[in-house]
């Protein structure tokens, strides 16, 4: 669009008064982004009769230097370095009246190392724009030199996998449910059997903190027996995500040291700490070789609607950089919401070393990430056995498959829910290596594991018409392009 500069040079531009953004120098549409420019993309709904560039301009115009007049202090700074510059703004296909707007931030405009520094200017005031309908951001390119600042994953998929000796298959887990109300020696025993029958991971749910009904130390104390026993009894590794997340940073911390000293692998903490609580706790979890979970809880208060709050995929770039191990990413096939090819590039985020741009995954930006270890993807959510073909397919290997109703609501109890999907896996894991095509197989290869194993048979009969098929809220705007015939 429009592929002028209008920006108003010299004296002029310090003329007391009120200028448009475009004119103050936030639209560039020269400008070449630099390597370590950091890159925002954000879907722009203007308000009826709004200039898309100038709301465009606006936006980087607030996000960065600008506010809504002009100001003489502009004069003392290196303001042409540090206003952010849009420098393209494209319609977005099929949404008449949203536009998607590309903004080039200086380096120099964040501190090193902290994702509230960085969502301070790029989701601060923004949002609130009066000429604006709604705003989305969709993506960023994190320069090379921004990455190296953070920690990245505490301990990340190669290390996890060694430290919990499991190596060629995605893990298991289970989230204990009823999520509240169990005392510490029920939980813990739920905790024992799901370990026992077969699961690598049991997990506290995003809302068990310490209540009434189960004190934090009481849920720990019973927790750990139930591992270390699961361990005994399994000659396995097992872990139990210990959910630290608390009131104050100060509990938090004493949370965790009482996990380590249990002699817990993983603790868990949820996105609704914020993000410089989590950053902390990374930092904890890396000093204390501690794996650390994090549930997305609250997320979807601002991820799902398509045209106005974050895209997941920005969260979890941003959860990359700030240190946590696991994060929950979706499932496709369970109860919440999640679209195979945008949740495709959310794993890809997490997983890869670089991710190449993938507009049909909803990934804009090529992006490197510097060596940061990798991030395990947690798929949890509405999910069973009789699913285990597709969440291979869809979601492949280095992931964390967990099935909290799916194990605790079988029929022959915990440790046979456990069993059934640890068997389930297993032959999965199986066919996919002999070759198989285990995806149109899939129902097939689970019918003949569950001729041997009765707490399979059971799960498949209890949940097999157990489906979540409901459009999604949140998809690629781009479809796939057709590979060019030779
Ligand atoms: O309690 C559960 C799953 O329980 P169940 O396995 O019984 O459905 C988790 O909190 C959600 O999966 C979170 O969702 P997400 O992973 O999408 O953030
Ligand atoms: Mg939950």
């Amino acid at each position: 669009m429009n592929q002028h500069s209008m920006t108003v040079r010299g004296k002029d531009r310090y003329k007391s008064g009120v200028m448009e953004y475009k004119k103050m120098g936030y639209w560039e549409p020269d400008y070449e982004p630099k390597d370590t420019d950091i890159i925002a993309l954000f879907r722009v709904t203007p308000q009826d009769g709004v200039d898309p560039i100038e709301a465009s301009a606006a936006v980087a115009g607030e996000s960065s230097t600008a506010t809504w007049t002009v100001v003489w202090t502009d004069r003392l700074t290196a303001a042409e370095k540090y206003r952010a510059k849009c420098y393209r703004v494209d319609p977005v296909p099929n949404a008449p009246g949203q536009y998607f707007a590309y903004i080039a931030y200086d380096l120099d405009l964040f501190e090193n190392g902290s994702i509230a520094n960085l969502s301070a200017s790029i989701i601060g005031n923004v949002f609130g724009f009066k000429p604006l309908k709604a705003l989305r951001l969709e993506d960023m390119r994190l320069p090379v030199a921004y990455v190296k600042t953070f920690q990245g994953p505490a301990t990340g998929i190669v290390v996890e996998r060694e430290r919990m000796d499991k190596f060629g298959r995605p893990l298991l887990g289970a989230t204990i449910k009823p999520k509240l109300g169990l005392s510490g020696r029920n939980y813990g025993r739920v905790v024992y059997e799901a370990l026992k029958g077969g699961l690598d991971f049991t997990k506290d749910d995003e809302n068990i903190n310490s209540q009434p009904f189960m004190h934090w130390r009481e849920r720990f104390l019973y927790c750990m027996e139930a591992v270390n026993k699961a361990q005994a009894a399994s000659g396995e590794i097992k872990g139990t995500y210990l959910n630290v997340t608390a009131g104050t940073m100060e509990d938090m911390y004493e949370r965790a040291e009482f996990a380590k000293e249990l002699g817990s692998v993983v603790i868990m903490i949820d996105l609704v700490i914020g993000y410089t609580a989590i950053q902390s706790m990374a930092k904890w979890a890396r000093r204390n070789d501690t794996i650390l979970h994090l549930h997305r809880a609250g997320h979807s208060t601002y991820t799902r609607q398509r045209n106005h709050g974050v895209s997941f995929r920005v969260i979890a770039k941003w959860m990359r950089l700030a240190g946590v191990d696991h994060i929950h990413a979706g499932t496709v096939v369970g109860k919440l919401e999640g679209d195979p090819a945008t949740t495709r590039g959310y794993y890809d985020i997490c997983r890869e070393d670089y991710n190449p741009a993938k507009l049909e995954h909803g990934v804009f930006f090529d992006q490197n990430w510097a060596s940061l270890n990798k991030l395990m993807p947690v798929a949890s959510g509405g999910i069973h056995a009789g699913q285990m073909h597709q969440l291979l397919d869809h979601l492949g290997e280095d992931v964390v498959l967990q099935f909290g109703g799916g194990t605790i609501g079988h029929p022959m109890g915990i440790q046979a829910g456990a069993t059934a999907n640890r068997v389930a896996l297993e032959a999965m894991i199986l066919a996919r290596n002999e070759g198989r095509d285990y995806l149109h197989e899939g129902p097939e290869i689970l019918a003949r594991a569950a001729a041997t194993c009765t707490p399979l048979k059971a799960a498949l009969e209890v949940w097999k018409d157990v489906t979540f098929n409901y459009e999604s809220t949140d998809m690629p705007d781009y479809a796939p392009t057709a590979s060019v015939s030779m």
